[in-house]
């Protein structure tokens, strides 16, 4: 259950519909880990809906928070995103601070995992909801990168393309500058060969859209990981 080790993630949008079928494709074909997590529409009896119907399949699951109303308990771990090039203190520690204040006595620390995000796509909805400066050149993405390793010690930092495929020799670049901190890739990887490209360099690639679009090609990001892993020994 260590995500130090994933290689491969499936990410489910509450807000969006997925067959039973399609489900149990996706917690069957041998990804890592199943991240539930959207930027809009999320709600806690969507969260609970989907935590239900992937709880009986034998991969870990995972919470990725984006409102405190919607936190279910029962998930293997719980990722908290912190959006380090938001221009509004809310997303980066706000919200946070609040949940915080309120849950600090209740909450399990072991299983909060805060993910130092990094919004690339200005025109996705978690940029525009988080007011995220995403028109950055490659010296300020690694400045981030080297910010949320070196400075905030976070254990995630995620390269987030939401919806579009991004820059694998930006990716390439970012995961020279980090040693400790674990490199997260997702954003438009509709296709094995997508995949493979981006798993070369990021530690962790994420896989969201496409499960919704084409299943089939959904299916072939993960075996297209594990070959990359196999290029790399
Ligand atoms: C066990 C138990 C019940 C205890 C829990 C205790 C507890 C309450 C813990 C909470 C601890 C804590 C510190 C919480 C922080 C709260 C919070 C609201 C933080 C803000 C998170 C944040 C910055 C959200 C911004 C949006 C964001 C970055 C979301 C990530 C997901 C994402 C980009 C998904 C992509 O999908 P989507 O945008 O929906 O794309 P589509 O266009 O395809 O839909
Ligand atoms: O939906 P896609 O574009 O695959 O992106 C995956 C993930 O990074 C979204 O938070
Ligand atoms: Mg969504």
């Amino acid at each position: 259950m260590d995500y130090q080790s994933w290689r491969h993630v499936f990410k489910l949008d509450p807000a969006k519909k997925i067959s039973d079928g399609h489900l149990e494709r996706i917690c069957e074909s041998g990804t890592d880990a199943i991240l539930i997590g959207g930027s809009d529409d999320v709600t806690l009896e969507n969260v609970l809906d989907l935590m239900a119907r992937v709880r009986p399949y034998s991969l870990p699951a995972v919470l990725e928070i984006s409102t405190i109303e919607s936190v279910a308990p029962g998930f293997d771990f719980y990722f908290i995103p912190t959006v380090l090039n938001s221009r509004d203190p809310k997303w980066i520690k706000g919200l946070h601070h609040e949940a915080i204040r309120e849950y600090g006595d209740l909450m399990d620390w072991e299983e909060l995992i805060p993910e130092g995000y990094c919004i690339l796509n200005p025109d996705c909805k978690a940029a525009r909801l988080t007011d995220a400066d995403s028109l950055l050149d490659d010296e300020d993405v690694v400045a981030y990168a080297r910010l949320a390793e070196r400075f905030f010690k976070l254990p995630i930092f995620y390269l987030e393309y939401s919806g579009i495929y991004g820059d694998p020799k930006l990716v390439k670049t970012v995961k020279g500058h980090l040693s400790d901190t674990r490199l997260f890739y997702g954003g438009g990887i509709d296709s094995a060969e997508k995949a493979r490209e981006m798993a070369r360099f990021a530690d962790t690639v994420v896989v969201g859209n496409v499960i919704y679009t084409n299943i089939e090609q959904a299916i072939r990001t993960v075996a297209a990981v594990a070959e990359s892993i196999d290029q790399s020994l």
